[in-house]
């Protein structure tokens, strides 16, 4: 297996442009099966999860291709609605094929979504938001079978904000017939994006972004051209990496809008933060100081992708800092590998416990996940001597050849092949 060496200690320092979002660019692939055509989206990040839902879109027919951050997706040709149980089972979203291949085929076979392990992560919204359109659901073990002679709009109301719940109903309740109102709806900046996309493709969808989203059902759907909003975690683990190492660096093409509350946390801990337009600026010359206390919660508030990243510098903060995790309940794992990196953190139930230490020091850990991932590699960036980040894979799930963007910044990291007998 691949790995990441780094030698710690060397501030960030320079400008870095920050890749499209993930969490954007996955719903709208799976989006594009509602509209026969061709469809081009811009700003797509390089990332496994992408390569994967492409891999998919092929699996059922459709022509998929990626050239530098330019997709272009051909669905006309497009013949199954049944996901392969082998590409299902790769990440969470290939669930975001559910909606509208039940849209625009009338049924959809998939089995229980895979990705990292950092909950329980059930889809029973998902279906009981399809159901409430009219979707008839059977399950068989690890096999779901929805159908649908037509959908209607209905009201639902969200028992949770779920982001992929919200996606998944706009997705298949825009070729339903009637209007379908979406209430305790998810607000997150991507499924502003996700609207936007749809509309561009003729839907009519108004309210992403507020907790109540209006879906207009349309008759048809032509493809689209567009372009994907900057990805707000990648950004905001870059703003933790250059604070955690007293760096000083620029962000370009991003949305500091996305990042209110994770600037505000940053800030809290000393960390200077300037947003010029689609630029932030970041450098944290003296030792981070201890937040009190961080919630996770969804959007608007503090968003658990960057809990882990965030935890790293309060490590190495002066004080107790208190962070909760209201969102997975497994999404801790990290914390005993920053241990092992010395790192002084007590896990109680839902909350973690950072009493900062002066340093880090490098050890051999391992990325049980993606944020997960990305936090030990801003850990081993700040921490004296060698880090080796060991199962690599969760974090190119995420981020672009994360160890090109931070030698580009001044760090030294590289990427280590598997020795043959590996
Ligand atoms: C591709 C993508 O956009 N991924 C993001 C999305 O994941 P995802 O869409 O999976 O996250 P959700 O908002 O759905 O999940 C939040 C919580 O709701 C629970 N839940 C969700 C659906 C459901 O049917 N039943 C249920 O109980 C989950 O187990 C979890 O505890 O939002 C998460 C929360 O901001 C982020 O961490 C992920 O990066
Ligand atoms: C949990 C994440 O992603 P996914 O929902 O794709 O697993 C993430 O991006 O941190």
């Amino acid at each position: 297996m691949e790995k990441l060496v780094i030698e710690g200690g060397k501030p960030l320092t320079g400008a870095i442009q920050i890749h499209g979002a993930k969490n954007a660019a996955l719903p709208i692939l799976a989006a594009c099966v509602l509209a026969s055509g061709t469809h081009t989206l811009h700003n797509v990040p390089n990332l496994l999860d992408i390569d994967t839902m492409l891999g998919i879109l092929r699996a059922l027919g459709c022509r998929a291709e990626q050239q530098g951050d330019t997709v272009t997706i051909t669905t006309s040709t497009a013949h199954s609605s049944h996901i392969p149980e082998e590409l299902m089972g790769q990440m969470r979203s290939s669930i975001f094929l559910m909606g509208p291949l039940l849209a625009r085929f009338g049924s959809v076979t998939v089995y229980q979504p895979g990705g990292c392990a950092i909950g329980e992560r059930k889809i029973d919204l998902h279906l009981k938001g399809l159901q409430s359109l009219g979707a008839e659901i059977e399950e068989f073990s690890n096999r779901i079978v929805c159908t649908a002679e037509s959908l209607q709009g209905n009201e639902i109301f969200l028992d949770f904000p779920s982001v992929g719940a919200t996606e998944n109903i706009m997705m298949a309740a825009v070729r339903a017939e009637g209007i379908t109102t979406i209430y305790n709806a998810a607000r997150e900046p991507e499924i502003q994006d996700l609207q936007n996309f749809l509309n561009a493709m003729g839907a009519d969808i108004i309210g992403a972004g507020t907790d109540t989203i209006t879906i207009r059902g349309v008759k048809t759907l032509t493809p689209g051209t567009y372009r994907i909003i900057p990805d707000r975690i990648v950004a905001g683990t870059f703003l933790v990496a250059a604070a955690a190492t007293k760096g000083n660096i620029s962000l370009e093409r991003v949305n500091p809008a996305h990042l209110t509350s994770v600037i505000h946390v940053l800030k809290r801990a000393g960390v200077q933060i300037i947003a010029d337009g689609d630029i932030i600026h970041v450098s944290c010359p003296t030792r981070p100081k201890a937040v009190e206390r961080i919630v996770t919660s969804p959007h608007p508030s503090f968003p658990t992708d960057l809990q882990s990243q965030v935890m790293v510098l309060l490590s190495l903060a002066d004080g107790l800092s208190v962070m909760k995790e209201t969102i997975f309940e497994g999404r801790f794992k990290h914390v005993d590998e920053l241990a092992r990196m010395g790192a002084d953190i007590r896990v109680d139930m839902s909350s973690a416990f950072i009493r900062g230490v002066p340093r880090l020091y490098g050890a051999t850990v391992e990325a049980t996940d993606l944020r997960a991932g990305a936090a030990l590699v801003i850990a081993g960036l700040a921490a004296h001597g060698t880090t080796i980040v060991e199962q690599i894979h969760h974090i190119d799930r995420g981020y672009d050849r994360i160890e090109h963007m931070l030698t580009s910044l001044g760090a030294s990291v590289l990427r280590q092949a598997p020795v043959p007998s590996e």
